[in-house]
């Protein structure tokens, strides 16, 4: 006999626990299933972990640099790994088990531990327990992406996951993909000691972003003496000298690269591959992903797809709002959309990249006519004054609106600079409120005003 729930909340993530909580209060009685750590990626081999250890790399770095600022370190700085994994771990593990507490503390929710597979449109199964619920949400997320590169099942590699057991140097740590998790790694790993090559295939990094972002980007990585090598479209693997012999290149350069070890940070794949959807009807797109519409129903009745499992954000931020969406509509009668948000997100290098809305790339392609201001974090006095004048500033204006459009901060602090300009965005409002505001000096984001002063129109 199927026990019956009014709602069922799978995975325990970045939506599923508000979400059960908003459910269970409203007096629904709600089932929340996850299979392995509460609080998901983010919590524990994603956003929390890293920048932890992106915290340990920066003192690191700042460490070494101590004599340049007048600061003298009596003997050498050295990093101990166990110390640093100890401290990753504390933080994670204590977010884990604050999730833990806040959904055992929840009314009218159950946690039930196990994998859940659909058997029926309204019904599941989780390891020989069978559930129908009124309501299904799910929240299932995503994992790394591991292609089939020749060799592969020949060396022991890593993912953003096996990262978090590294309680030990890697003598040459080589990255795979260039993008935010690759470069993460990549800076963290160099500032705690060991050499790290980035091998991308794009012909340059993070190519999402503008060409002049990518490339100053490089250049902090290069600085700091990460190698990075673009262009790499022929990859394969085999035991080497090191632990790991790749190849990169078939054509130009035949030299094989060692290492001692992988990191594999090519893309995420969703986790829908293990939910048997087709006893649902629920469509997913080519690569696996769940279909919704602007208020994150899937084409069938009573089910909703949040988090990065839908495919319309691939952030933590933006699976919370998921969650704000979905109770909005069910429960508050307040109509929010997807097509409400803004997109936005931070690269948590250092300095780090904070972006809002458009590329200049996608604003020249929009048949808008354009405005922009840059500044170079060289002109900006905070970045002198606290030494680290690397990156810029670059925002886009609508010259017939006046709304901004889009912002790149490459910079100290540029990933909390950025969202002064949100609630401008979000409000609709034109770009003059910000450059006739007074600002604190002496801070980064004074000189956004100054940047909104000298627009000039796109060539
Ligand atoms: C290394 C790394 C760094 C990141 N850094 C950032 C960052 O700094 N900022 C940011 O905004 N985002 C960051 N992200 C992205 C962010 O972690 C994800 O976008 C976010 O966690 C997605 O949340 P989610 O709830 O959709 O999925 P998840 O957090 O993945 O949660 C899904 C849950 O569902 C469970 N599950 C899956 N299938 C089943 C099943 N069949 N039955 C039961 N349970 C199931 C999983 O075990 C998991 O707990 C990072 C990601 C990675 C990998
Ligand atoms: N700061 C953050 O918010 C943050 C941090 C880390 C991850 N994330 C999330 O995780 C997601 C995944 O990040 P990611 O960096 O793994 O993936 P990604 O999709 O952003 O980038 C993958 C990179 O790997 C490259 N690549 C693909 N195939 C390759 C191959 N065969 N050889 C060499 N390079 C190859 C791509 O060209 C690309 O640069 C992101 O979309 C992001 O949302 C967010």
């Amino acid at each position: 006999m199927a026990q019956h729930f009014d709602a069922i909340v799978i995975g325990a993530g970045q939506a599923g626990p508000p979400l059960a909580e908003r459910l269970g209060k409203s007096g629904m009685k709600t089932a929340i299933i996850e299979r392995h750590l509460v609080g998901g990626t983010c919590v524990n081999v994603g956003c929390i972990p890293t920048k932890t250890l992106v915290g340990s790399a920066r003192v690191a770095h700042a460490a070494r640099q101590a004599a340049e600022f007048g600061v003298t370190i009596n003997g050498s700085v050295e990093v101990d790994m166990r110390q640093v994994k100890a401290r990753k771990d504390e933080v994670s593990g204590g977010a884990n088990a604050n999730v833990m507490a806040w959904i055992q503390g929840m009314d009218n929710v159950t946690l039930i531990s196990g994998h859940a597979r659909f058997t029926g449109p309204k019904s599941l199964d989780v390891e020989g327990q069978a559930l129908t619920a009124d309501r299904i949400f799910i929240n299932v997320g995503a994992r790394a992406r591991v292609p089939d590169f020749a060799g592969l099942d020949q060396v022991d590699y890593l993912t953003n996951s096996s990262m978090m057991a590294m309680d030990s140097l890697p003598k040459h740590l080589l990255i795979v993909g260039g993008s935010y998790i690759g470069l993460e790694f990549a800076q963290m790993y160099r500032r705690f000691g060991a050499k790290v090559t980035v091998i991308e295939m794009q012909d340059r990094l993070i190519g999402r972003e503008d060409p002049d972002v990518s490339s100053a980007v490089q250049e902090i990585l290069e600085g700091e003496g990460v190698t990075v090598r673009t262009g790499a479209e022929c990859l394969a693997f085999e035991p080497g000298p090191m632990g790991v012999r790749m190849q990169i290149d078939c054509q130009q350069d035949a030299t094989p690269l060692d290492g001692s070890h992988v990191l594999i940070a090519v893309g995420r794949v969703p986790n829908t591959d293990s939910l048997s959807l087709e006893h649902t009807g629920v469509t997913t797109n080519a690569r696996g992903y769940i279909v919704v519409d602007d208020q994150l129903r899937t084409n069938v009745e009573g089910i909703w797809a949040l988090g990065e499992v839908n495919a319309r954000g691939a952030f933590t931020h933006t699976t919370y709002n998921d969650f704000e969406i979905v109770a909005a509509n069910l429960l508050d009668q307040d109509p929010r959309r997807v097509t409400d948000r803004l997109l936005c997100y931070g690269l948590f290098i250092d300095p780090p990249l904070g972006r809002v809305g458009m590329t200049e790339t996608q604003a020249r392609a929009s048949g808008k006519r354009v405005l922009m201001g840059t500044r170079p974090m060289t002109r900006v006095g905070r970045a002198k004054e606290f030494g680290d004048t690397r990156g810029f500033i670059k925002i886009l204006v609508d010259a017939d609106s006046q709304a901004i459009l889009g912002a790149s901060i490459l910079g100290m602090t540029g990933d909390e600079v950025i969202q002064s300009l949100l609630p401008l965005m979000y409000a609709k409002q034109p770009y003059t409120v910000m450059s006739r505001a007074v600002h604190i000096h002496p801070t980064v984001t004074e000189l956004l005003p100054t940047v909104l002063q000298s627009l000039q129109p796109l060539e």
